[in-house]
């Protein structure tokens, strides 16, 4: 393929190298969140050797209702099927606050290495009270919509609930009590996303969405049928392979922070296909934004992941979020970009 000849505005095309061949799928660990697991121990160990790795697992039996996935799948296919100037009533604009609205293509923020994929975002208040999501698309696309508000808080409530389970497994597997991260997002704001990637004429040339890793605590994803996420492990890219009954959980950057290190933020991206669509819903559970993120004191006294000193300065969940929407675009190395960003002079900083 000679990139002069390609159809495909070159905005969208990704230095890609490594696509030639046909990805293995990676064999990767499931979690049975049911309880009814008798063998508790080796499910701690699965996930301690899955994060400390790359940071990547999927679990099933967690609870989420069949019917209510697959309610927030299509109520996404009737977001994204509205005319555009109609899904454009709610772009992500920075008055609506940072993170929230109508994304295509990235195109209101950067200029080239765009994604392929256009993407609905809004808050998710974690005490679960409050009618904000409801009240959100009501607002931003006018009452017809309560019923879609509607959908989508009670998918993010179940991603709630799978998120405080998973939480308390990571807890548990470093050796830390159970409860204790839930402190950090029990009065956090999380952030909803739905990723539509329609097909593409040249898919070798472009991506759904680029290698990154994702700055919050913990990633909750559920993917259609049409596959297309791929995790970075063992030092390649290992495609992962759709399942119906599973959530993907990805470590992300304030939880590797967390651990002081000892667990992987995952890095991953979204490719995409010349003849299907595909559709993928992201739970991004954050933090308090003004919570300190700090390792447990135990954690700490053991020395950092790997042993020698602390890995990581304090930092909120505010300045990590500013900074991946003001200054920086999250990619491979948000978290080491961030901590230099950090260290740098408030004046600095603010230029
Ligand atoms: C803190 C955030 C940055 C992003 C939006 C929220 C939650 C996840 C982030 C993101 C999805 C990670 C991949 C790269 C990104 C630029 C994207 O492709 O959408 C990220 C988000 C963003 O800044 O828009
Ligand atoms: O679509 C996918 O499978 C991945 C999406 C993703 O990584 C994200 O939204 O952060
Ligand atoms: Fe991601």
């Amino acid at each position: 393929m000679h990139r002069q000849h390609s159809k495909i505005p070159t905005q969208f095309i990704w230095p890609l190298t490594d696509r030639r061949h046909a990805l293995e799928d990676l064999n990767e660990p499931v979690l049975d969140m049911s309880g009814r697991d008798d063998n508790k121990q080796s499910s701690t160990e699965l996930v301690r050797t899955a994060c400390e790795s790359h940071g990547f697992f999927q679990v099933v039996n967690h609870g989420a209702e069949p019917a209510l996935i697959a309610d927030a799948l299509e109520c996404a296919d009737a977001f994204f099927r509205l005319p555009l100037a109609r899904k454009l009533e709610a772009r992500r604009t920075p008055e609506r606050g940072s993170v929230s609205g109508y994304a295509c293509a990235h195109a209101h923020r950067f200029a080239s290495r765009l994604p392929w994929k256009e993407t609905l975002s809004f808050g998710y208040g974690n005490d679960g009270v409050g009618e904000a999501v409801v009240e959100y698309f009501a607002s931003i696309l006018g009452e017809d919509f309560s019923q879609m508000g509607s959908v989508y808080r009670r998918y993010c409530d179940a991603m709630r609930n799978v998120s405080t389970a998973v939480m308390e497994v990571l807890a548990t597997s470093l050796g830390v009590e159970k409860t204790w991260f839930k402190r950090y997002f029990e009065e956090g704001k999380s952030i909803m996303r739905l990723n539509h990637y329609p097909p593409c004429q040249e898919p070798e040339l472009t991506l759904g969405t680029g290698p990154h890793c994702d700055p919050a605590v913990l990633t909750v994803l559920y993917q259609d049928q049409v596959g297309g996420l791929e995790i970075f492990a063992d030092n390649e890219w290992r495609s992962i392979r759709p399942r119906r009954d599973a959530l993907v959980i990805n470590i992300g950057d304030t939880f590797m922070a967390l651990s002081d290190g000892r667990y992987k933020s995952c890095l991953h991206r979204a490719v995409v296909n010349r003849w299907c669509e595909r559709r993928s819903l992201a739970f991004f559970l954050c933090p308090r934004d003004d919570e300190v993120v700090r390792p447990p004191d135990n954690l700490l006294s053991r020395g950092g992941g790997g042993g020698g000193p602390r890995k990581y300065p304090d930092f909120t969940w505010w300045e990590l979020l500013e900074f991946t929407q003001q200054h920086y675009r999250a990619d491979t190395t948000t978290l080491q970009a961030f901590i230099q960003w950090l260290q740098t002079s408030p004046q600095q900083r603010a230029s």
